[in-house]
């Protein structure tokens, strides 16, 4: 018998396994489509003309050639178009199924957390009716507006257990862990988040995005719930803002695909501390060869939806810069995977945050139409928070 004839099975790996094997550094990316973990560093892919997807694809092929099994990009981008990126071909790359029942970690992330919010709550109100003025002018018509929790762990933070219990709070949530270490950081940086919104998937020439917008906390009363439910349903406010979402993702679609379906009307779906919107689009690739067509292309053609953003995405941009004190960094970008093929999976970067050394910087926005409550969407980012906050063994702050 021949060498060449003897075939070695790929490595089977258990979901838990994958998690319980991270480590800061490596990349970890989950959701109901499987789980992946992933080491070492064998090319950096750096953006040309804007865009990384050229440049993946290249990096991609030059792998294969060299004889890199399953070769794949991973990593994150950040927010702001042109923005910092964190992509890579990594060395080894391991796969599992969708994480089932993981274990929660014994150990906390950090102890005695000091919290700073930036800006304050009565700040934040103020750049909410700053928009509405700025809507009211028709120069918007809709804008995400954000805010910051800084808080500071008296020791330094322990990345593996925050997205550990992540993931056992949301098993269903799109997972991610993405070195974004830049020169100067004190110590690596790690974007680490359990969102709930996929930007787009792709598996063969079919395409997945899922947009959201129009929210409601999840209060944890049944009865309750049910109610915010059928008022999100009901709500023109939250439905037009939803629209404003759907509409342009299903356009910027329409320009790779055939066959594009689009539901009529959203439909809710829950994460553990919210309700939210839901368009799930499909569509079949016109050119799937094409790199602009990888999932790594497609997210870049999306990015940002107005989901994170605003309508025209120009103005929103500028609305953010002007009325959001801090740097979005990572947050409200994309993290996820493309693979040789084409295929891939990448997730809005909500309900995320930068952790560096003793600090977790953690995000979170809310969309503003005409309509909009400056303490209702106050009360909706603390709802967003409770995500990261609940993994960090934090209560609602503000
Ligand atoms: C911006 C965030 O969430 C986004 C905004 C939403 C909204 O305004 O209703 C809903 C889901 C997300 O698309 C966030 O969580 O920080």
């Amino acid at each position: 018998m021949s060498l060449s004839a003897v075939v070695r099975p790929r490595p089977v790996h258990l979901s838990a396994d994958l998690l319980a094997a991270y480590l800061t550094g490596s990349f970890y990316f989950s959701s109901a489509r499987g789980t992946l973990l992933a080491d070492g560093v064998r090319a950096h892919v750096r953006a040309t003309g804007g865009t990384h997807a050229p440049a993946a694809a290249e990096a991609l092929e030059a792998a294969a050639t060299a004889g890199l099994p399953d070769p794949v990009v991973v990593g994150a981008v950040g927010f702001r178009p042109g923005a910092r990126a964190g992509l890579v071909v990594p060395a080894v790359v391991r796969r599992a199924g969708a994480p089932a029942d993981p274990r929660p970690p014994a150990v906390a992330p950090g102890t005695d957390w000091r919290v700073t919010p930036r800006p304050g709550p009565a700040a934040y109100a103020e750049a909410v009716r700053r928009a509405l003025e700025l809507i009211d002018g028709g120069e918007l018509r809709k804008v995400v507006l954000a805010r910051c929790l800084e808080l500071t762990s008296a020791s330094p933070v322990w990345v593996p257990a925050l997205l550990a219990r992540l993931v056992h709070a949301d098993p269903a949530c799109y997972a991610f862990a993405a070195d974004v270490t830049a020169p100067g950081d004190p110590a690596p940086r790690t974007l680490v988040g359990a969102s709930p919104e996929l930007l787009v998937s792709r598996r063969g020439a079919t395409v997945t995005a899922n947009p959201l917008a129009g929210s409601a906390p999840r209060s944890g009363d049944d009865a309750v719930d049910r109610e915010r439910i059928a008022a999100l349903r009901a709500s023109a406010k939250d439905l037009g803002e939803h629209a404003h979402t759907a509409d342009r993702v299903a356009e910027v679609l329409a320009g790779f695909c055939t066959d594009l379906r689009v539901p009529e009307r959203p439909e809710v779906i829950g994460t553990p501390t919210m309700w939210h919107l839901s368009t799930r689009i499909t569509g079949r690739l016109r050119d799937p060869a094409d790199p602009a067509s990888s999932a790594l292309g497609l997210a870049e053609a999306l990015h940002p939806t107005p989901a994170v953003c605003g309508v025209p995405t120009d103005g929103a941009l500028a609305a953010i810069e002007e009325l959001e004190p801090e740097d979005r960094g990572y947050y409200a970008g994309m993290a996820g995977w493309t693979g040789l093929d084409g295929d891939g999976e990448w997730a809005v970067a909500i309900r995320s945050a930068e952790v560096c050394d003793r600090t977790v910087r953690l995000f979170a926005g809310a969309g503003i139409v005409a309509g909009s409550d400056p303490r209702a969407e106050l009360a909706e980012t603390a709802a967003k928070f409770r995500t990261l906050l609940r993994a960090v063994g934090l209560t609602d702050v503000v």
